[in-house]
């Protein structure tokens, strides 16, 4: 059996199409581009491409962005300013500070300084709470678009059974908590996880979230399960000194087992992009004083 392949890529694009439609209609009415700030600090390499791609596809959709480049020894309390200043700034209706963050800054301070209004990331503890209970908020991007796909995929996900592996406050627990909400039957796995392959093997669904390149095996599937990769790992490639990106499962051997899966790169992380454009605009016409309805985009 041939695993049918879940296109991110394509999702994504239809996704910022759909954004960029509502972006439009945005400017329009309120008379100014719905805003996102995106907060760099230090060299990062990999940081600095996901920044650069996020503020192209920003604009791309019809919004504006903002890129705040801060030097790797800026201080905490000058970050937080920053923050503070965005959080005042009418024009600015989201704000990312890309993670990691230098070892000098406290992340959960600099998180808990953004406003949850503008947190379009969905990291702040206020989002984390409406997301557990129940109420509108914002959702972490990565988890909100694998349920897109999975969505997409599959119609309802009612009764299923669903397996992520990691608890991460960014994507395991968020993740966890979306598909509780689907009404899944729903369990997270860690790295304290007794037999983790028996486990998976329950599974409808699996979305790994773990970071080791390719460990989730084709014999630890249930035959026709749908598998969302989240898993981003550089790892050398055949040819000496080049590298290439595979996820958290091994994907050749998936393909055989699974019914459907999403690849990397090409799933997952276009999806996280596209998301957070989606959290943008909704953040924007929630700012202007006239909120989407929950299921318009
Ligand atoms: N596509 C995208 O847009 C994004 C991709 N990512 C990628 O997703 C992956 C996970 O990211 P993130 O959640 O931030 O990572 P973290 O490192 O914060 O969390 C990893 C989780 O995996 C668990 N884990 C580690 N080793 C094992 C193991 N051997 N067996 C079972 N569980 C294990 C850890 O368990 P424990 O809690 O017990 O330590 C932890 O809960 C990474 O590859 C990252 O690059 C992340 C964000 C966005
Ligand atoms: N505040 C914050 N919010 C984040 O959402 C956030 C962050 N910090 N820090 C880093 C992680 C990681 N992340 C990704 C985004 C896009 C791709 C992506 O587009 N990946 C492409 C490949 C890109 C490549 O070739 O390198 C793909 O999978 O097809 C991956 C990973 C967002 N993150």
């Amino acid at each position: 059996m041939s695993a049918a392949l879940i296109d991110g890529k394509a999702f994504a694009a239809g996704l910022r199409d759909r954004v960029g439609t509502l972006a439009a209609r945005f400017e329009a009415q309120v008379g100014r581009k719905a805003g996102l700030a995106v907060v760099l600090v230090g060299e990062d390499p990999a940081s600095q491409v996901y920044v650069r791609s996020k503020g192209k596809q920003t604009v791309e959709a019809g919004m504006a962005s903002f890129e705040y480049k801060l030097p790797a020894d800026t201080s905490e309390a000058d970050l937080l300013a920053r923050v503070e200043a965005l959080n005042a700034d009418p024009v600015i209706d989201g704000i990312l500070v890309q993670l990691p963050l230098p070892d000098h800054i406290d992340e959960q301070k600099v998180i808990a300084t953004i406003a949850p209004d503008k947190d379009v990331d969905g990291f702040h503890v206020v989002n984390a709470g409406r997301l557990a209970v129940g109420q509108p908020g914002f959702v972490p991007c990565t988890p909100l678009g694998c349920l897109m796909l999975l969505k997409d995929r599959l119609g309802t996900l009612a009764g299923r059974e669903a397996v992520v592996i990691g608890r991460s406050n960014i994507v395991g627990k968020p993740m966890a908590q979306l598909l509780l909400a689907e009404s899944c039957t729903v369990t997270v796995a860690h790295s304290r996880t007794a037999d983790l392959p028996a486990v998976v093997r329950r599974a409808d669904i699996v979305v790994a979230a773990v970071g080791r390149p390719e460990m989730v095996k084709a014999d630890w599937l249930k035959p026709g399960a749908t598998v969302i990769d989240v898993g981003i790992n550089r790892v050398a490639a055949a040819e000496p000194g080049k590298t290439r990106l595979v996820g958290d499962v091994d994907f050749t051997g998936a393909s055989t087992v699974a019914g459907a899966i999403t690849p990397v790169p090409g799933g997952v992380g276009p999806m996280t992009i596209a998301v957070l454009l989606r959290n943008t605009l909704v953040a924007a016409w929630r700012n202007a004083g006239q909120p989407l309805a929950p299921d318009a985009i």
